[in-house]
């Protein structure tokens, strides 16, 4: 198991090229956010936005759309239970986060299988949460695409039906190759499963452990991935720098909210970007 270092920052968040446009940052899509839950997809949504994506669009319950609005101006917003329209959104993405704060219930299951219809092999799919619930309870048949699943250590023992207790290095290191593609097994100390690779990220505080964190992590990945070529070294940057920007407000703060640490995001990746010498 390979501990991360502040190394990953410097080495994955580029210099943006003068010649670009928001094209070249990548059209992320995410789905989630039922009635209940539309505070969960809007801190993923936010954190895509405030990670650098070029496009970010947010199908969620029409409930969501003044308060994703009010809070998020710069994504667009697409109705849940429009089909043809989500489709198209997810054709048209580079990236598609599914699954914070969407539900279990009969309705969530539709829209994720349509959405798995949807999706082709070039793209990557973040699964979070409810999907990572839904995928396991289900045995859904996973789509063609580089999938990266961010399952906190409940969402684990229900994917890889490993209990909380068993999950060890070794067991998770091959559970993930089983499923496949990149597994972010969180916890305290959250580990990274890549196809070739293990990585542990040493930084976190308690101070996190507030609902969200994850929805947070999940578009945080998402922005990453869409801007940044190395998919692995994507979501290794990702993890690392949430847990980075964390522990630099718990320096002051006893509790961190999730908006909080997306804030202070693009000033950290500023600080953090390869410099051209
Ligand atoms: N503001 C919002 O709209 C929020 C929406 N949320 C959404 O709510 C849905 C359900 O997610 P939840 O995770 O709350 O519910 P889950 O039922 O999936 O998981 C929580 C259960 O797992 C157990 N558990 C064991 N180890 C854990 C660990 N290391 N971390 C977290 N839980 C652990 C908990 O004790 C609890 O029983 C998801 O779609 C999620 O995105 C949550 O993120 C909370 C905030
Ligand atoms: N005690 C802790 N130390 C370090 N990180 C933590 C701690 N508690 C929670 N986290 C982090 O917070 C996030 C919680 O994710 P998750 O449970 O999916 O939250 P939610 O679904 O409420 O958004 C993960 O990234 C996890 O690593
Ligand atoms: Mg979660």
């Amino acid at each position: 198991m390979q501990v991360l270092t502040e190394n990953i920052l410097t080495t994955t968040i580029r210099q943006r090229p003068a010649d670009s446009y928001k094209g070249t940052y990548g059209r992320v899509t995410l789905i989630g956010g039922n009635r209940n839950f539309g505070g969960a997809i809007i801190m993923a949504s936010a954190a895509a936005v405030y990670a650098g994506a070029g496009l970010v669009t947010t199908i969620t319950d029409a409930s969501n759309q003044s308060s994703l609005h009010a809070r998020l101006p710069e994504a667009m917003f697409a109705d849940i239970q429009d089909f043809t329209q989500t489709r198209t959104l997810i054709r048209h993405a580079d990236v598609v986060v599914l699954g914070p704060g969407l539900g279990t219930d009969t309705a969530a299951l539709t829209t994720l299988k349509q959405a798995f219809q949807a999706i082709t092999p070039e793209q990557h799919v973040i699964l979070d949460g409810s999907a990572i619930t839904l995928v396991a309870e289900q045995h859904l048949p996973l789509p063609q695409a580089h999938i990266i699943f961010t399952p906190h250590q409940m969402e684990w023992q229900r994917l890889s039906g490993l209990k909380i207790a068993a999950q060890t290095p070794a067991a998770n290191k091959q559970a993930a190759a089983t499923i496949g593609g990149i597994v972010v097994v969180k916890s305290h100390r959250t580990q990274i499963y890549t196809p070739t690779n293990a990585y542990e990220n040493p930084l976190g505080t308690p101070a996190q452990a507030t609902g969200g964190m994850g929805d947070t992590l999940a578009g945080m990945i998402g922005g990453f991935v869409a801007q940044f070529a190395d998919s692995s070294a994507a979501v290794c940057a990702a993890v690392y720098s949430h847990s980075a920007i964390a522990e630099l407000l718990a320096q002051q703060q006893y509790v961190v909210l999730p908006s909080q640490i997306i804030t202070e995001l693009p000033h950290f990746m500023k600080v953090h970007e390869h410099k051209d010498v």
